[in-house]
């Protein structure tokens, strides 16, 4: 047997690219010196894989933003906006990235989104009619050109045209059955580029075929692979799928001519099935998913043996159920993470050595490996908390219903607030500059007190609530200037949880979260914000709303332990902000934002799986958090990057008062589906997009006032922008901020007939 990896994660053991890439992003560092640190991180990749025994080295896994982006841009699907920019490759790929703005310059980033149910984030390929798909980029064959140059074995990877032109938003009147002949043809032109290496594996990626699938997406899926697997080729061809099963397309797979078909066992237990009902061919491979990419407990041997041994498939190379980039680099820089918990953990550069004892556990030659593997697992010991159990063992009905109806309450605090027409505010965090990011990094190195830390965020904080009220917001926020992270903040106060100092995973761009490790019950210890979000309301008579991270997001931005249920984990930690909720209320903040940004990021796949399988406990989860608050308390909620067209009554249920979300990078389109369900929570549709450097303009903001106007009654509508600004500079903030209150008044004065 043979081992190879989905992919592996690329920002490097210590933020290598991150790091290289936000100096070159500020001219701080050329593009030579941002080239050779890509260079080295690969080269150090591929060598950590080899090392360890893996077979196949990965190669194509690598990308300075965004592998699909990457494809997009080998594939010469780039909107003209950009070209017109007449900037170098590397600056014209940042720009579809990242927007654009110089001097009269001034272009939008692509929209960016979920990466299916992860928090990794994707961009989003622009298609019109006139996008011409051909292969103009270089970076894969070089890449791979650098790999088979080191590597006697290599696997490449990219992006399949199946799931790119699913993935793509189509602008124009043409679809993505209408580009299909030019993308086989541009796939076909890869395969004889990579013919010219020595490449052992083309993995092709179509984690869209676990999605929901039509009889038209089938037979698409079928045409577009029968036509480019006729292409002649000297490598092999898997084809990856991860993130669930083909319980669509399985027949259509398997009867497919190609060496290789990637299964993810695990997420995707329907695949096991699948093959047991069906069979799987003998002269195929099958690289079976089988070490967890997204968990970071061990592999429990004896399990994935099992496994392995009950499935009907004479021809299998290990592998792990999908890229390792969505789990961090390495166990080996934690040398302080309590050791009980610590000798269960297995992140990238471990995982590598699961893949090698499993293939020698399976070879017959691994008992040492199996042994001390069946000794750990009969060793797992998680912090055990009788109270969090009994609480939960009460609840009843009731404690997951507000009172009085949302329609009551909305009148109780329109009159208890007094709010302006179409009221601004933002949704929490301001930027996280240096100094405070310097501030945190010095408190945490023991340099300063505790003391000297929080006064320099009190005076932060001051600083924030003046500017705020001079520039004519409405309602305040306190800036988040003591959080690392929204979830890891909030862990940090919670028992149950364990942090890493170095676990670093990938969120988009150069951007990237250290999620806390869920390990035992969770209770809340102390108050978390209540001193802070005081105190900030201390400074104004304007409203401060108080800002917290709900359970779901929590949860899902956490690595959760495995041994009880989501909806258990979840239940647990919404009891623990519960008790936040009500003690911030205690101390007088009526305005409360409980952030589900992550609510949408775990919906399942497929639809017949949304209930039952999630939103059952999910919305229950929220609404008992704030259940028992005051009418005349407002609870707020923000979702980012969220396509929730489709489960708009379910963020109705959640019961809040005022919502918050992004539609500002994609079109507003999720503004009709609201309108055409009588969406019932007040909203503040994001106005501009936050994640991109770019100063939307007064007029610009106005056309959108008046555009989500034209769809919503003016008494429900919120102005905001779409997510939090920490990841802004300073002036982008500000600017962005003033033009928004700006074009706020001019929208009033016009609603009043002032001119
Ligand atoms: N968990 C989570 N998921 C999310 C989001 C989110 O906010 N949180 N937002 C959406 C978009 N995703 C995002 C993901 C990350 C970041 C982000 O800003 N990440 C920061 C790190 C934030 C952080 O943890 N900061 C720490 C550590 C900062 C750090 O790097 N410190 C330096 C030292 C700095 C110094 O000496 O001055 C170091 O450790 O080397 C802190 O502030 O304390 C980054 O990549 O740069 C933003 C959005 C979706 N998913
Ligand atoms: N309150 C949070 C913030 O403003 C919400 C962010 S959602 C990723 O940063
Ligand atoms: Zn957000």
């Amino acid at each position: 047997m043979t081992t190879t990896v989905v992919g592996f994660p690329r920002i490097g053991e210590h933020r290598e690219l991150k790091r290289i890439t936000e100096k070159y992003w500020k001219n701080n560092a050329t593009q030579t010196e941002l080239l050779e640190a890509a260079t080295a991180i690969k080269e150090k990749h591929w060598d950590i894989q080899a090392q360890a025994g893996i077979d196949f080295v990965s190669a194509g896994d690598f990308s300075f933003f965004d592998n699909v982006l990457d494809t997009a841009y080998l594939l010469n699907i780039i909107p003209n906006r950009y070209r017109e920019l007449d900037l170098d490759d590397l600056d014209q790929y940042f720009a579809l990235a990242r927007g654009y703005q110089e001097g009269e310059k001034s272009v939008k980033a692509l929209p960016m989104k979920k990466w299916f149910n992860t928090n990794y984030h994707y961009i989003v390929p622009e298609i019109n009619d006139t996008t011409q798909i051909k292969v103009t980029g270089n970076r894969l064959f070089d890449d791979v050109a650098l790999a088979t140059s080191k590597h006697a074995n290599v696997k490449a990877s990219i992006v399949g045209p199946f799931t790119l032109l699913k993935l793509a938003r189509y602008i124009g009147t043409k679809q993505a059955a209408d580009f299909a002949v030019d993308t086989i043809a541009a796939y076909r032109e890869i395969f004889a580029k990579l013919n010219e290496t020595s490449i052992a594996w083309l993995q092709i990626d179509e984690p869209a075929l676990v999605f929901d699938l039509t009889d038209e997406d089938k037979a698409f899926f079928q045409d577009i692979y029968t036509q480019l697997l006729a292409q002649e080729h000297g490598f092999k061809v898997n084809i990856q799928t991860y993130f669930g099963d083909v319980r669509d397309i399985y027949s259509t797979l398997v009867a497919l001519p190609v060496e290789g078909l990637g299964l993810d066992l695990l997420e995707g237990k329907y695949n096991r099935a699948l093959i047991k009902e069906l069979g799987f061919p003998n002269d195929k491979i099958l690289f079976a998913g089988v070490v967890n990419g997204k968990n970071i407990w061990r592999n429990e041997y004896r399990k994935t043996v099992e496994l392995i041994k009950s499935l009907p498939v004479e021809n299998y190379i290990l592998s792990t159920s999908c890229s390792l980039l969505h789990v961090p680099f390495t166990t080996a820089n934690e040398p302080n993470l309590n050791p009980d918990l610590l000798q269960h953990l297995a992140f990238a550069v471990q995982k590598l050595t699961e893949l090698k004892e499993l293939d020698a556990i399976l070879a017959g030659n691994g008992d040492t490996a199996l042994e001390a593997n069946e000794e750990l697992f009969a060793s797992v010991n998680h912090p055990f908390d009788a109270n969090v159990h009994a609480r939960i063992d009460q609840l009843t009905e009731a404690d997951y219903h507000r009172q009085p109806s949302r329609e009551e309450r909305a009148k109780i605090q329109k009159a208890e607030f007094n709010l302006p027409e179409l009221p601004t505010t933002t949704i929490g965090s301001f930027p996280q500059t240096a100094d405070v990011r310097s501030n945190r990094a010095k408190f945490r190195k023991g340099e300063i007190t505790r003391a000297e830390y929080d006064a320099f965020n009190r005076e932060k904080i001051a600083d924030i609530v003046k500017f705020q009220e001079e520039i004519g917001l409405d309602v305040l926020v306190h800036g988040e200037f003591e959080r690392n992270d929204m979830v890891e903040y909030f862990g940090e106060h919670l028992a149950g949880f364990e942090f890493t100092k170095n676990a670093w995973v990938q969120s988009y761009g150069s951007r990237a979260v250290k999620p806390p490790i869920i390990w035992g019950d969770v209770s809340r210890k102390e108050a978390i914000t209540v001193e802070t979000s005081a105190y900030a309301q201390s400074l104004t008579d304007k409203w401060m709303k108080g800002m917290l991270t709900g359970p779901v997001t929590i949860f899902n931005w956490s690595f959760p332990r495995e041994d009880i249920t989501p909806e258990e984990s979840v239940t647990q930690i919404a009891l623990a902000i519960q008790d936040e909720v009500l003690d911030l209320e205690a101390h007088g903040i009526k305005i409360i934002q409980i952030d589900e940004a992550a609510l949408r990021e775990k919906l399942p796949l497929r639809k017949s799986d949304w209930f039952k399988e999630y939103l059952d406990w999910a919305v229950p989860a929220f609404r008992l958090v704030h259940s028992k608050v005051e009418p005349t308390t407002q609870i707020h909620t923000h979702m980012c990057y969220s396509e929730f067209n489709d489960i708009v009554k379910a963020i109705d249920d959640l019961d809040a008062d005022v919502i918050s979300f992004e539609a500002s990078r994609s079109d507003l389109s999720l503004i009709e589906d609201l309108k055409a369900n009588n969406f019932e929570t007040e909203v503040g549709p994001g106005i501009y997009d936050i994640h991109s450097p770019r100063i939307p303009s007064k007029d610009e903001l106005v056309d959108i006032i008046n555009k989500i106007l034209a769809k919503l009654p003016t008494e429900k509508v919120w102005i905001n922008p779409d997510c939090g600004l920490k990841t802004r500079g300073d002036k982008e903030a500000t600017e962005s901020l003033e033009n928004l209150v700006a074009a706020t008044f001019e929208v009033r004065g016009k609603l009043n007939g002032i001119n």
